[in-house]
């Protein structure tokens, strides 16, 4: 593909990404699904602009509102690469599959662009997050809040979790090292390895024949918390496309009985193959239809674990979709925080006496961690916290990365998306 060509295929991307109907990554799976003359190059060049764009959104919709242009795809594309100092009287012709040719406004508006600086923008804008989430991320993050946001809004790195289930796990790193994959052990998680390049595991034998998986490596700590080793009963609750059962089946060995539920049985299902391949088989899935589903009461006092790994805002996986900061509302945080409280109520009922309710997210955002924590506990005397520390030091013989009582992974320090775990034992 030639230069103005790719340039059109990132401002259709974007177009289709700003409808805001589906994330970015499948968006960018499907086109080049259909587009198979755009060879690894052209993919190549299309994906890293579309997320540069992506993760630069704010500031460059702000530097066109500045020289009077609407901040549309097309602009967002363009102002980039003038930036970038690109001949873009040269990429946007309107020849055929390049760009429409410039307006004449647009060719008077891009001269004005060195009149702007960016940092003199509202900090939302420099930042690149949406205005009203500005007081609940500076209350969460407090003084790490420059060195969070910074974070968030660069590229994340390829983390994978060996198989525990698979024979060759040993061997796992010699393996995908014979397969062009150069990956180093991630610096918590015994089942993780990092790999800095970004590679499409799907067609390799490794990852199909069920050695490895994708997963960050605060969701395998999370996993790995909720401690389901040995346990007769455990309910994965928000188990969505099963990324944290599975690695919780691999801890298990297999054994005892795992219930991964969600309200969305498309994506439970879409668990099956993937379970298949890791060779996973105590595994039940079962859609619900809201977290106070009559079918739960069976489990009533009988359950030695449940995960709540919740839906939430988000936040923490901005690296990974940084689209997701915009299709946010107040409207839509406050309904997950309803949300949350209500399933953190329905499984309480549903650990026996000893067990563990863990409660995770990928936000960083408190009134989804310690304040649903703080009410859970007001609500329920008959549950304490179980500091991670404890469960830290009973699972590794690393020293415990988490000061406090709960797991709080931040992007800056640990290197992985932002998740919080807490773990909630049930007394009586
Ligand atoms: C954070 S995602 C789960 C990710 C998954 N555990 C993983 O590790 O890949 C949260 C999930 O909660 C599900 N969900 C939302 N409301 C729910 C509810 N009331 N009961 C059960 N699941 C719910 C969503 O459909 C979504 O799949």
């Amino acid at each position: 593909m030639k230069p103005a060509a790719r340039l059109q295929s990132v401002i259709e991307l974007l177009e289709a990404v700003f409808e805001g109907k589906r994330p970015a990554d499948a968006l960018s799976t499907d086109y080049f699904k259909a587009r198979r003359y755009a060879g690894s190059k052209d993919r190549r060049f299309i994906n890293t602009r579309l997320y540069e764009t992506l993760r630069n959104r704010a500031k460059l919709g702000w530097l066109a509102e500045q020289v009077s242009l609407e901040a549309t795809p097309r602009t967002l594309v363009l102002i980039d690469a003038a930036l970038k100092e690109e001949d873009v009287q040269s990429l946007f012709t309107g020849d055929q599959y390049a760009p429409e040719a410039l307006s004449a406004q647009e060719i008077g508006t891009l001269a004005l662009l060195s009149d702007h600086d960016v940092t003199n923008a509202p900090d939302p804008i420099r930042f690149e997050y949406p205005e009203w989430l500005d007081k609940d991320l500076r209350e969460s993050l407090g003084e790490h809040f420059e060195e969070v946001i910074n974070a968030l809004n660069q590229e994340a790195p390829l983390d994978i979790r060996i198989n525990a289930l698979h024979p060759d796990k040993a061997k796992a790193v010699e393996i995908l090292k014979a397969q062009n994959i150069e990956a180093e052990p991630t610096p918590y998680s015994p089942w993780g390895l990092r790999s800095a390049k970004k590679v499409k595991l799907g067609g390799i034998k490794a990852y199909k024949e069920g050695l490895i998986d994708i997963q960050d490596e605060g969701s395998q700590l999370i996993s790995l918390l909720t401690q389901p080793k040995d346990c007769e009963l455990v309910m994965d609750f928000c188990a969505g496309a099963g990324g944290k059962t599975l690695a919780m089946a691999a801890e298990m060995e297999n054994k005892g009985a795992l219930y991964a539920l969600d309200i969305s049985p498309t994506r439970l299902y879409k668990m099956r193959p993937r379970l298949e391949r890791a060779k996973v088989s105590n595994v039940h899935l079962h859609p619900i239809k809201a977290e106070n589903d009559p079918w739960l009461k069976q489990f009533e006092t009988r359950l030695d674990r449940v995960l709540i790994d919740a839906p939430c805002s988000g936040v923490g996986s901005w690296r990974r979709a940084p689209e997701s900061r915009w299709k946010m509302t107040s409207e839509l945080l406050e309904d997950l925080i309803g949300r949350q409280e209500r399933i953190l109520d329905s499984s309480a009922h549903l650990v026996r006496p000893g067990g563990y309710v863990v409660y995770a997210t990928c936000s960083l955002l408190k009134r989804e961690n310690e304040d649903q924590i703080a009410k859970f506990l007001t609500s329920h005397d008959n549950y304490t916290v179980l500091p991670v520390s404890e469960a830290w030091a009973d699972l590794f013989d690393t020293e415990c990365p988490f000061e406090g009582e709960f797991m709080q992974m931040r992007p800056d320090l640990h290197k992985s998306d932002g998740f919080f775990c807490a773990i909630l034992q049930r007394q009586s």
